[in-house]
């Protein structure tokens, strides 16, 4: 079988994006496919990469026989991937955000001034033939006012331009922070006073349920008489209709499209073929750095992802920046062995439902993101308990789906915050455990960790302590505390060739009830584990795979 990965790129990409990947993964660049022969070809690929151009539909996932891992949208509008499908299915989905931002915003604005002195149609004219000098008088932009519709990356960058041509810049952003907007000049409005106020329109919001058809016939019917609209967002966020009415009714004089309802829009497009509407085929991204620089961000964010790396342009997944992710690599790793460790304590039948996560931290609360973490606790709930391969993407809807109620609740410590987590306890309720020690007084199973020296740590079962590096094999073992125990359990391991890679003493007072916490390389035999079970001072004892 071949080790290697297999990539499929269904679009054109870069060349320095398509090296990156080869020296990674089989890559397989087939463009211009069927739904269906995407379809087909999906179950043989563990990552996909897309422009606009394709639709990466629920039924590709369900196709994929859940061997894709990732999908990379190499750019910014992710409206053709169904989310809600890659979530279920487990799929991280990512985009190249930052490369073709300067790209859309200049084709933002070359449609703005072509549109306002007529380029397209003065062009077509001559090349017909004529010389129609009055028939393409033009407008103005200097001291007009320009509506930014989606005050993020584009928007910003086409405000500075438009300022620079001496227009006057309103923006309507719901989610914008006003100060980013003041710095450059920019004031922030209402969505009604953006639209009644502008000379110009100009769209930079993604295609969202929110945003779907939001310049409609009631909108258009606000608009200042003679308004001007440019669009390189997403043609659905325009009723295309109702923009044919309010051109043909003179509320809009005219409008520059580079994206449509439907792509490519019909040849019979009345709006297309109206003479006050200029038209370019989708290339708000298409210059050549752009283009290069999207290939590179995207192939780096899907070969990081399939190395197991958590994508800082994620889609459908907490995005981590990579310090963060640095500084919490061993919590990660302690939250999934906490979350395997609680969930083999569960005696057989007793489902398991509500799960609570408590960290204990010197951090505040709004600087200390434990989506990770609870994803990982997940992780180590579910996975040995099914098939289902649980990850930061679908770790949520999983434990969904199978009834699990996560809760989490932070206590605060004094004290330096510099470092992240002191501890990190998993509690299971309303359950039995095949480990009677494991049930806390308050009647849960309870476990908790802490990482000590960069490594995870078992320190406490039920109300025993322990202390014990989280890896590889762990027995528990509670009996009365007496002399020569330890030697009984290690003469049993020994026959059988188990090496015991530590050992570690928690009790509640000498000679009294003590928990010994045995980490194993190999997993015992039946009959030795049933000896250990038969020594007269054993309690009782779990065998848990980490
Ligand atoms: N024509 C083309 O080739 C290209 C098109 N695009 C499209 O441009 C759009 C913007 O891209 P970026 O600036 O990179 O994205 P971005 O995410 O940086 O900015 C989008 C902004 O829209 C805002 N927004 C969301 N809902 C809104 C609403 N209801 N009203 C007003 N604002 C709202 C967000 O708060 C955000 O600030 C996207 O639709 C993207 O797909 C981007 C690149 C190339
Ligand atoms: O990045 C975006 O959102 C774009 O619209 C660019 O689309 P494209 O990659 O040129 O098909």
């Amino acid at each position: 079988m071949d080790a290697k990965p297999t990539i499929l790129v269904a679009e054109k990409l870069g060349e320095a994006g398509l090296d990156l990947l080869k020296g990674f993964a089989n890559v397989d660049c087939s463009y211009n496919l069927s739904p269906e022969e995407l379809c087909t070809k999906i179950s043989l690929c563990d990552a996909l990469i897309v422009r606009s151009g394709t639709k990466v539909s629920r039924e590709v996932f369900e196709s994929s026989g859940g061997r894709l891992k990732v999908v990379g949208r190499a750019g910014v509008g992710i409206d053709n991937v169904d989310l809600a499908a890659a979530t279920e299915h487990g799929c991280l989905v990512v985009n190249a955000p930052t490369a073709n931002t300067v790209a859309a915003a200049e084709h933002g604005i070359a449609l703005l001034t072509a549109m306002a002195r007529n380029v397209a149609q003065a062009d077509a004219s001559i090349k017909a033939g004529k010389w129609q000098r009055s028939k393409y008088v033009g407008v103005s932009l200097v001291g007009k006012t320009l509506a930014v519709m989606g005050f993020g990356k584009v928007g910003t960058e086409v405000a500075r331009r438009a300022k620079a041509l001496g227009m006057h810049i309103i923006a309507h952003d719901p989610y914008a922070p006003a100060d980013r907007a003041h710095a450059i000049g920019v004031d922030l409005v209402s969505f009604d006073e953006a639209i009644a106020t502008a000379d110009f329109i100009t769209l930079h919001m993604p295609l969202t349920p929110a945003t779907s058809k939001i310049l409609n016939d009631e909108n258009f019917a606000k608009m200042k008489k003679g308004v001007r609209i440019v669009n390189v967002a997403r043609g659905g966020v325009i009723d295309e209709d109702a923009l044919v009415r309010a051109l043909d009714a003179g509320i809009v004089a005219q409008a520059a499209l580079d994206v449509f309802t439907i792509e490519p829009p019909p040849q019979d497009s009345k709006l297309v073929n109206h003479e006050n509407v200029t038209v370019t085929p989708h290339l708000g991204a298409s210059t050549t750095e752009a283009q290069e620089g999207v290939a590179i961000e995207i192939a780096a964010a899907v070969v990081g992802a399939l190395r197991g790396e958590l994508a800082a342009t994620a889609v459908n997944a907490p995005m981590v920046p990579s310090e963060v992710l640095t500084e919490l690599k061993p919590y990660v790793t302690l939250a999934e062995k906490l979350g395997r460790l609680a969930v083999q304590l569960v005696a057989g039948g007793s489902g398991v439902n509500a799960v609570k996560v408590t960290y204990t931290s010197a951090r505040a609360p709004d600087d200390l993101d434990t989506r990770l973490l609870r994803a990982m606790v997940t992780k180590g709930l579910i996975e040995p308990i099914s098939s289902v391969f649980v990850n930061l993407v679908n770790a949520d809807f999983t434990a969904k789906q199978r009834g699990i109620r996560i809760s989490e609740e932070r206590v605060i410590l004094d004290g330096s915050p510099q470092k992240p987590l002191e501890a990190i306890r998993v509690q299971i309720a309303n359950v039995e455990s095949r480990f009677a020690s494991a049930i806390s007084d308050s009647g849960e199973i309870k476990v908790e960790g802490r990482v000590k020296d960069g490594i995870p740590r078992l320190t406490k079962v039920g109300d025993y302590g322990v202390d014990v590096s989280l890896e590889g094999n762990i027995i528990l073992c509670r009996q009365v505390d007496q002399p020569g125990l330890i030697g009984a359990v290690g003469s049993i391991l020994g026959e059988e060739n188990v090496n015991v890679s530590f050992m570690s003493m928690g009790r509640t007072a000498p000679r009294k009830q003590a928990i010994m916490t045995l980490g194993v390389d190999e997993k015992p035999s039946k009959e030795a584990l049933k000896k250990i079970g038969d020594i007269p001072a054993v309690e009782e004892f779990v065998f848990l795979a980490l």
